[in-house]
């Protein structure tokens, strides 16, 4: 399961949430797989499908195929299945599905020939504490988190998404090695949109972030490459 785990390359993940593979392929073209990888989100693979996933491979990218599968064992394992034939580098379920879930997930990728990396959704960055309340759930957004990434590391999968936010303390209690995927990046000039949980590209790879994925601040900059780049310097400085 580890094969894909060691970080090389960019840990800038750049969300393509298109309505059509016209405006993905577009902004891929002004991209560079040296500089990014690329997620394709429900929105841009239920217009697009597979040819668009393979499309953008084609070009040098790899893809994060972010689906948040959530469904009984059986199904999410087959599902799971597809997207890994795809040749995609990473993919996630929602941790919330539990562990049976998560481990018919896990095992139904295992014997691909270059497994794809599994990630599990902890708790949305669109969600602070007081919407985790209204939905049952008393711990704080923190807690729950750390509760979600326990139970996925349990599960054998190599990390979870989950806000910047949380990074430092998930790092201190579950170790170096769990990847940790953050979205809710904000540059300070950025608008939060529909984020709650946001932090800063710098301050998320200080807190521990492995990976973060950044989309509106990119994808509807005047010029995407120099808002890639800037971040991508930020990055390499603060190393
Ligand atoms: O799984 C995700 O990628 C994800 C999880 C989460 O908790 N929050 C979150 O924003 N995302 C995704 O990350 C991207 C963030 O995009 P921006 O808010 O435009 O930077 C979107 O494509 C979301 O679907």
């Amino acid at each position: 399961m580890d094969s894909q785990r060691t970080i090389d390359g960019a840990r800038v993940i750049v969300a393509l949430d298109f309505p059509d593979a016209g405006g993905a392929l577009a902004l891929a073209a002004q991209l560079d797989p040296q500089l990014c990888r690329l997620k394709v989100g429900f929105e841009l693979f239920v217009a697009a499908g597979p040819a668009l996933v393979e499309a953008l491979m084609a070009r040098g990218f790899d893809v994060f195929l972010d689906l948040k599968f959530h469904d009984i064992p059986n199904t999410v394992a087959s599902a799971c299945r597809a997207a890994a034939n795809l040749g995609v580098w990473m993919l996630n379920v929602h941790a919330s599905g539990g562990s049976a879930m998560m481990q018919a997930a896990r095992e139904s990728i295992a014997t691909c020939p270059r497994p794809p990396l599994l990630i599990a959704v902890t708790v949305l960055t669109s969600m602070d504490s007081g919407d985790l309340r209204r939905i049952g759930v008393e711990r704080s957004a923190g807690e729950q988190v750390l509760e979600l990434a326990r139970l996925t590391q349990d599960c054998g999968l190599d990390g979870i998404v989950c806000s910047a936010q949380e990074a430092r303390l998930l790092r201190e209690a579950i170790g170096a090695e769990f990847l940790l995927v953050t979205p809710g990046i904000r540059p300070h000039d950025s608008e939060g949109d529909d984020q709650k949980r946001v932090l800063s590209p710098v301050e998320a790879l200080r807190a521990g972030s492995d990976y973060l994925v950044v989309g509106r601040p990119i994808t509807r900059a005047q010029d995407p490459l120099g808002r890639l780049h800037a971040i991508s310097e930020s990055l390499r400085a603060a190393e």
